[in-house]
This record gives structure tokens, sequence and C-alpha cells, in this order.
């Protein structure tokens, strides 16, 4: 059976996004301690697939992500699933919100969640940690009035009280989770590609390549830039489109790009998300 990295521990985001693709996809689910980790393990052979978050609707790119697949290893995104986010604040049985000293969450937990701590709490200490499930763990574990913001199911795991529902900044939180591999994805019937490209720094570049696309009548997704890590100034362009590479229309567009930009890379034709895993 193919193996399945994924951000542990039990009861993060991840793993329900984990758990769904495997209610579609027969799999062994493996457990690492970061996303970096899990993008590790997929490079190196130690599983076969490894599911993490790319971009949240309200925090935006998941920047460990992004950077990992740009600079770090040459994987394709093989599936994509977008799901609810819920986050609760959560603290062991008897602390009450105003004996809270300390919120421990993931950083893009936390930053969907800043209105909220400046507005109910602006004196405690905030501290980043792996996942959102680990922060619950740590609480769960110490004996400090400390508390988590994670999703319910990892209060249940991890034994903590719910003391707030739903403390995300806006309604209708979701993220958006891939599956990456090395392998490419077997077409379905309605397909997502990403590529990642750059653009010489010259007046109309960037509107030139987002123009190929533009003339074909090819729907972009997404546009996000990201720093090329070289020097200030320099970015690389993340672009997702409706449709496969192996669309004639959609191979010319990525031709022409790739012989136009000094940075190019093709992260994979993969199903959209519609609800379900194709
Ligand atoms: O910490 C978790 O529970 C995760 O699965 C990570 C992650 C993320 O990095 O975006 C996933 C979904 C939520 O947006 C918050 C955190």
């Amino acid at each position: 059976m193919k193996r399945l990295g994924f951000l542990g521990p039990d009861g993060t985001f991840t793993q329900q996004a984990a758990l769904e693709y495997c209610r579609h996809k027969s799999r062994q689910m493996v457990e690492y301690a970061s996303i970096p980790d899990v993008i590790w393990a997929v490079a190196s052979d130690k599983v076969d697939e490894g599911l993490v978050p790319i971009e949240n609707s309200i925090e935006g790119a998941v920047n460990a992500t992004m950077d990992m697949l740009a600079h770090e290893v040459d994987l394709f995104i093989v599936a994509e699933l977008v799901l609810p986010v819920h986050q609760c604040l959560m603290v062991r049985r008897g602390i009450d919100m105003g004996d809270i000293t300390d919120i421990f969450s993931h950083p893009q937990a936390l930053a969907q969640c800043q209105h909220f701590i400046h507005s109910n709490m602006p004196d405690v200490n905030v501290h980043n940690v792996y996942s959102t499930a680990a922060a619950a763990k740590l609480v769960a574990e110490s004996d400090k009035p400390w508390a988590a913001i994670a999703m319910p199911s990892a209060a249940q795991r991890w034994g903590l009280s719910i003391l707030v529902s739903d403390i995300q900044d806006m309604p209708g939180n979701a993220t958006r989770f891939v599956v990456l591999s090395k392998e490419l994805a077997q077409p379905g019937l309605h397909n997502k590609t990403s590529i990642i490209f750059s653009v010489e720094d010259t007046p109309g570049s960037l509107y030139h390549t987002l123009k190929v696309f533009a003339d074909k009548g090819i729907n972009l997704t997404r546009i996000e830039s990201r720093p090329a890590k070289k020097m200030l100034g320099q970015y690389l362009f993340f672009v997702d489109l409706i449709g496969h590479s192996q669309d004639d229309i959609v191979r010319e567009c990525l031709e022409i790009i790739s012989n136009n930009s000094s940075f190019y890379k093709y992260l994979g034709s993969y199903p959209v998300w519609e609800g379900t895993i194709a």
C-alpha cells in the first residue's frame, strides 16, 4: 500500500484532509512533525506521497510549502483538497479566559485569529509551534494557564476544553491542501495545472507572460509571487490555471512561457477539487 506523509500529531487540519483523501485512495498514513519534514519525506522516498497545506482564504500562501516546491525539491502536485477551517481556543479544564498567559498555535492559525487575539487577549504572549495539534498537546501536557488554537477534534484528542469556538477572523475560512508525489497524476475530468516562472525586470514582461494565457482563453485560478531569494526585487510567480498540460492549448502556452523564462518549473496537472477526490 502507498504511504502518505502528513503533518501531525493527531488532530491537525492536515490529518483531517489526509483522512478525507484516504476515503478515496487507500493509503498508509505516516505522521511528521513539520511541513518541511513531510515534503523531505516524499523527496527522499520515505513515503510515496505527502499532504501539505498550500493556501488559506484569510492568510494566503503557506510559505514553507511554496518555497520548498520552488527551491528545495522536484515534486509534482497530484491532488488538491479544500477544507473548511474552524479555529477554537482551548485550555485545560478549570482554566478561564482571564487566566490565560500564553497562546500557542501554528503561525497560519494565529494569523487567521489575530483580530480575536488582539481584541480579547491583547496582553497574552503568542508562540508559534509546528502545528495546531502540537499546540494542543503542549498545552495539555503543561501545568501552566496556557491556551492553544486548534480544531475541535484536537481538543477531544488531547483532553482540552473549548473556551470559544469559531474564532477565525472571517467566516468561510478554508485551507487548500495539495498531495505531492514524484509521479505525475492521472488526468481527471476537470484538471488544473500549476507552474512557477520568473520574468525579466523589463516593462510589461509579466503582462506579456499572462497575455499568453489570456489570448488562448485560459482561466487562471491563482497567481502569487514569492521572493526568488537571490536579491531583493526578484520574484518567482506561482500560477494555477484551468486545463491539463496535455491539452494542446495549455501545452502551447507552457512551451512559450518555459522558453521565455530564466526560471520555469512545472508542478503538475491534477484533478480540480470538486468537493471530492477524483
Ligand atoms: O497546524 C495544522 O493543524 C495544520 O494542518 C497546518 C495548517 C496550515 O499550515 O495552514 C493547516 C490548516 C490551517 O490553515 C492551519 C494550519
